[in-house]
C-alpha cells in the first residue's frame, strides 16, 4: 500500500477547510501504487483522491501535471481533474508534502489484460498524444537517458544481492543505450507510465487514464515502447505478439508511426525496460522505514529487457506493414 506520509485528523481538517468539498465521511490510504501517498476521501459532496507527492515528484513540476490534466480533459481525454480550493489553487501543502485533491474516476484497472484491453490502451494513448499537441507547458523527461546513471549508481553496490550479475548486466545496457539513444524522433507530451494500473476500464471499455506524474515531453514512440512491456507480456514473462499487434495497430489507426519510429522501437523498448528495472531496483533496496508500500519486482524488467535485446525489428512486436 502506498502511504509514505501519514495525515493526522487535525491536519486534514485544516487542509480541507480551504476547499469547498463538503465535510469528511471517510478517509483511507489506498493499497496500490508505489510512488506517491494516495488517499480515498469521501465527503458529503462525493469521492475524491487526495495525493501527497513523494520523492520522485518535484514540486516545481506540479503546475505542468495539473495543467496537463486540465488541458487533456478539455480535449476529450478522460482523466482526473484537479479540484481548486476557494483561492483558485490546485496545489497546497499537507503534512509537510505538496498535495492536491483530484476527482475520482470510475472504473477498474485490469490485472490480466487481453488483446481488446491492449487495443483500448493503444488507441487512448494515440489520442492523448494528439490532444497534448497544443499544451503550452514543457517538461523534460527526468527519467530518460540522463536520468538512468544516477539511478544505477544509487543501486549498483547492492544490485548483485538481488540477482548475481545484475550490476554488470545493467552497466552494459546503460553503455549500449548511451551510444545509440535516438534524439530526433517525433515527440510531444507523453504519459511515460501508462501501466495497467493507470488505465481504467468499465467492462472492456476504457473509461480513463490516471497518474500523470511522470508525463513529460519525449518521443511518442517511447510511450508505445513502455506499453509494450507493461501490457503485452504474460505472467511468465513471455511476450504475446497478438497483444503487441493489437496495441500497435490500434495506436496506428489514430496516429501512424513514421519509418524512423518503427526502426527505433526495439531500442526504445530496451530503454524503457532499463528505466523500470532501475527505478524498481532503487525502490526495492530502499524501502523507507514505516512506509506502507509493496515494492515491485525489478527482475520482471530484467527479463523483459532480455527479450527486447533479442528483438530484431518491430515486426517481432507484431507491427504489420
Ligand atoms: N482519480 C482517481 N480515481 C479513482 N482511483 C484513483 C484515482 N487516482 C488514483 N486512484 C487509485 O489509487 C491507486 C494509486 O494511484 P496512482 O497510480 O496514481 O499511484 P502511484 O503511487 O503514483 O502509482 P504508480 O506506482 O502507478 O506510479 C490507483 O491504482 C487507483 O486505485
Ligand atoms: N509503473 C511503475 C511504477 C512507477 O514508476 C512500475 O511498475 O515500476
Amino acid at each position: 500500500m502506498a502511504v509514505y506520509t501519514e495525515v493526522s485528523d487535525e491536519a486534514l481538517t485544516e487542509f480541507l477547510a480551504l476547499y469547498d468539498v463538503g465535510s469528511v465521511v471517510s478517509f483511507k490510504g489506498i493499497a496500490e501504487g508505489v510512488e506517491n501517498s494516495n488517499f480515498l476521501l469521501r465527503t458529503t459532496k462525493g469521492q475524491f483522491i487526495l495525493t501527497l507527492y513523494e520523492k520522485r515528484v518535484a514540486a516545481a513540476d506540479l503546475p505542468f501535471f495539473v495543467g496537463l490534466m486540465e488541458h487533456l480533459s478539455r480535449r476529450g481525454v478522460t482523466c482526473p481533474q484537479p479540484v481548486r480550493n476557494r483561492a483558485g489553487e490546485a496545489l497546497g501543502t499537507l503534512a509537510g508534502r505538496p498535495a492536491a485533491i483530484v476527482t475520482f474516476l470510475d472504473g477498474l484497472w485490469i490485472r490480466r489484460p487481453n488483446v481488446r484491453h491492449c487495443a483500448g490502451v493503444g488507441e487512448a494513448m494515440a489520442r492523448m498524444h494528439l490532444a497534448g499537441a497544443d499544451f503550452s507547458l514543457r517538461r523534460e523527461n527526468a527519467l530518460s537517458l540522463a536520468g538512468w546513471p544516477p539511478l544505477f549508481h544509487a543501486a549498483e553496490a547492492q544490485a548483485d544481492s538481488v540477482a548475481p550479475g545484475l550490476r554488470d548486466e545493467a552497466a552494459t545496457e546503460l553503455a549500449f543505450l548511451a551510444a545509440r539513444w535516438p534524439n530526433r524522433l517525433p515527440g510531444g507530451v507523453i504519459h511515460a507510465d501508462l501501466f495497467n494500473d493507470n488505465v481504467f476500464f468499465l467492462a472492456e471499455r476504457l473509461s480513463g487514464l490516471i497518474d500523470f506524474y511522470f508525463a513529460c515531453n519525449d518521443a511518442f514512440a517511447y510511450d508505445l515502447a513502455i506499453c509494450l512491456s507493461a501490457w503485452c507480456f504474460e505472467p511468465d514473462n513471455a511476450f504475446n505478439v497478438s497483444k503487441g499487434q493489437a496495441l500497435i495497430s490500434a495506436y496506428e489507426r489514430v496516429r501512424r508511426l513514421g519509418d524512423d519510429e518503427v526502426a527505433a522501437l526495439p531500442l526504445l523498448a530496451r530503454g524503457a525496460a532499463l528505466r523500470f528495472l532501475l527505478t524498481r531496483l532503487v525502490d526495492w533496496l530502499n524501502v523507507p522505514a514505516g512506509a506502507k508500500v509493496a515494492p515491485k519486482n525489478p527482475l520482471e524488467y530484467r527479463d523483459k529487457l532480455r527479450f527486447h535485446q533479442r528483438v530484431r525489428s518491430a515486426a517481432d512486436y507484431g507491427l504489420v506493414r
